[in-house]
């Protein structure tokens, strides 16, 4: 019935005939594989009815080396994909991972640069470049928050502003350079006779003043009469020797609400020490 000498061939029409009645009722292919001449065939068998009533069965093979070897070609191609799409993602991932490390490094920096000149530009800002002490504007910062303390809690803070006394001459005598080494040695006089919770501030030229938190009329009394006299006792830059002026208030003797008037009424009591022949301290 077939006249073809390929072993394929021969191979696959003897499945037919032994499985004719198989093949008759298929319904959906079957594979199968055999072998013929020491070489395996997979096999795929379909039955097929056309439009004109014939009935086909349509019969497709392959040697299994050459499927084998198909197999293994698409094999390696989808593990090369893979494996190429595996890397270049780890790789992709680590550059993004590398600049994102690099822009946060950046911004850190940034930010404390930022801060750095924050910092410094508040510095500035509140701080006299002549003697290191706080200016007049830090200095009423903290007065207006003593102030609120006050309204609060009651609780009581003295005022000391202190003048050199005849400051000018020393100036005309030993020059610019000089009267800016006495204020500031006078600045450090300051600090040395008052708490770390003062507020010592230069209140302009050769004029100075202090806030003492929580302190009453009597203790502040206390702490100009010992200003005073240190800078009496002080051997200032080439030998000057100098005194000062105090006046001095509290908050709750005045009871005056508002720092401005606080300040003022210090002022009066420095005019009086001054007028009173300076070197003295002056509260009422
Ligand atoms: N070297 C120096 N002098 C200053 C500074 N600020 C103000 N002065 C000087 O301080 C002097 C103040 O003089 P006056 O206001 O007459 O006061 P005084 O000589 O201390 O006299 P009394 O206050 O009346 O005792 C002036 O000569 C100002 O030029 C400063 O930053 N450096």
């Amino acid at each position: 019935m077939l006249s073809s000498t390929d072993p394929f061939t021969q191979a696959a029409a003897q499945y037919l005939d032994q499985h004719i009645d198989v093949v008759n009722g298929l319904d959906k292919p079957v594979y199968t594989a055999f072998e013929v001449a020491d070489q395996r065939y997979f096999l795929s068998v379909t039955r097929m009815d056309d439009s004109r009533g014939l009935n086909w069965v349509i019969v497709t093979g392959m040697p299994q080396a050459t499927l084998m070897s198909n197999t293994h070609t698409t094999l390696r191609i989808t593990l090369g994909i893979t494996l190429a799409a595996t890397l270049a993602a780890m790789l992709l991932g680590v550059v993004i991972a590398r600049q994102l490390v690099a822009a946060e490094r950046r911004l850190t920096q940034a930010n404390q640069q930022l801060l750095d000149s924050n910092e410094k530009l508040q510095y500035v800002a509140s701080t006299d470049n002549l003697t290191g002490l706080m200016n007049r504007r830090k200095f009423l910062d903290i007065a207006e928050r003593e102030l609120l303390q006050y309204e609060r809690y009651q609780r009581d803070f003295s005022i000391i502003l202190m003048d050199l006394d005849h400051f000018k001459q020393v100036n005309d005598q030993y020059g610019h350079n000089v009267g800016d080494l006495v204020l500031k040695q006078t600045a450090e006089i300051l600090l040395h006779c008052s708490r770390k919770q003062d507020a010592v501030a230069r209140w302009g030229g050769e004029e100075f003043i202090l806030l003492l938190p929580a302190t009453e009329l009597d203790t502040a009394v206390l702490v100009a009469e010992r200003i005073r006299r240190s800078i009496e006792d002080y051997n200032y830059e080439s030998g000057i020797k100098l005194t000062g002026s105090f006046g001095v208030v509290s908050l709750a003797r005045l009871d005056a609400l508002d720092i401005g008037a606080l300040v003022n009424a210090a002022d009066e009591r420095l005019y009086q020490s001054k007028h009173g022949g300076r070197n003295q301290v002056s509260v009422s």
